[in-house]
């Protein structure tokens, strides 16, 4: 039987009573409980040999979303950021190199949406309500149920992974808590769907065994959403097959070790 497959989450860095932390919202490590997986938060400061030793024990990346934005140096923008946090982007950047490189299963979610593309050699609109576009951002509610209630519709794109998941259903209710977007699409990402005011909000490596940013919230009650349950299930279903390549290799090494021995 294969162990359940190990996700690598990615931490943002943040103070809390003048402590520096690494920090995941709950609901990203409960969905990916929820569906199957060990969740393994990833610290911000890992790096280099750190980090490729840490991926030799995963099966999946989730790259959460955050209120910090991407550092716009990382892609060519001279606007004033406030809320930055480079040792998250330091991560991820890394996360998502060795993510391509190795096929590891990987699910970007609102900010790891928006790394994906820029990691990737795209851009962001910094506030894509002053960029012709609808207005996105969270409401600003301690009602959790109001701030993550679907606010609009996107339209899935054919050819993609989304519309063989959903066969004849072309759109998909969404949430929205967001201030920025996609300005330049990554040159090797598919559209997997587009809001109504056509900003990009889903994407999909082709060739990559599970490869999927999404500019909603899927992780919220996950379980009870049709859509979010074939997102984290495809992810989950990649991750547990890597997981049996991954211990499989591990088993035929230790074997070959006793017999050098
Ligand atoms: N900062 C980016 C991304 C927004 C985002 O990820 N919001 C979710 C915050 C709550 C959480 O999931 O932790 C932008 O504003 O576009």
């Amino acid at each position: 039987m294969n162990n359940l497959p190990v996700i690598a989450i990615a931490c943002c860095e943040k103070t809390l009573s003048g402590y520096a932390i690494q920090s995941v919202n709950q609901f990203y490590i409960d969905a990916v409980s929820d569906f199957g997986g060990v969740p393994l938060l990833f610290p911000a400061a890992a790096k280099g040999n750190q980090l490729q030793n840490l991926l030799k024990n995963v099966d999946g990346i989730l790259l959460p979303g955050s209120h910090s934005n991407v550092a716009p140096h990382r892609y060519g923008a001279k606007h004033n950021e406030n809320m930055i946090d480079e040792g998250r982007d330091d991560l991820v950047f890394q996360l998502i190199e060795q993510a391509i490189e190795n096929n590891i299963p990987t699910l970007g979610i609102c900010r790891g949406f928006q790394e994906i593309n820029v990691a990737m050699g795209g851009s962001l609109y910094p506030f894509v309500h002053q960029a012709g576009f609808n207005d996105h951002r969270e409401d600003a509610t301690d009602d959790f149920a109001q701030k993550y209630t679907e606010k609009h519709s996107v339209m899935v794109e054919h050819g993609g992974h989304f519309s063989q998941w959903l066969s004849e259903q072309k759109e998909i209710p969404v949430n929205t808590l967001h201030n920025q977007g996609i300005k330049k699409l990554a040159p090797d990402l598919r559209v997997e769907a587009c809001a109504t005011d056509g900003l990009i909000e889903a994407v999909s490596l082709d060739g990559h065994p599970y490869f999927v940013g999404v500019q909603w919230h899927p992780e919220w009650q996950a379980k009870h959403n049709q859509f979010s349950q074939f997102l984290f299930k495809h992810f989950i279903m990649a991750s547990s097959q890597r997981n049996g390549v991954r211990l499989s290799g591990q088993r035929s090494d230790r074997k070959k070790n006793r017999q050098l021995t």
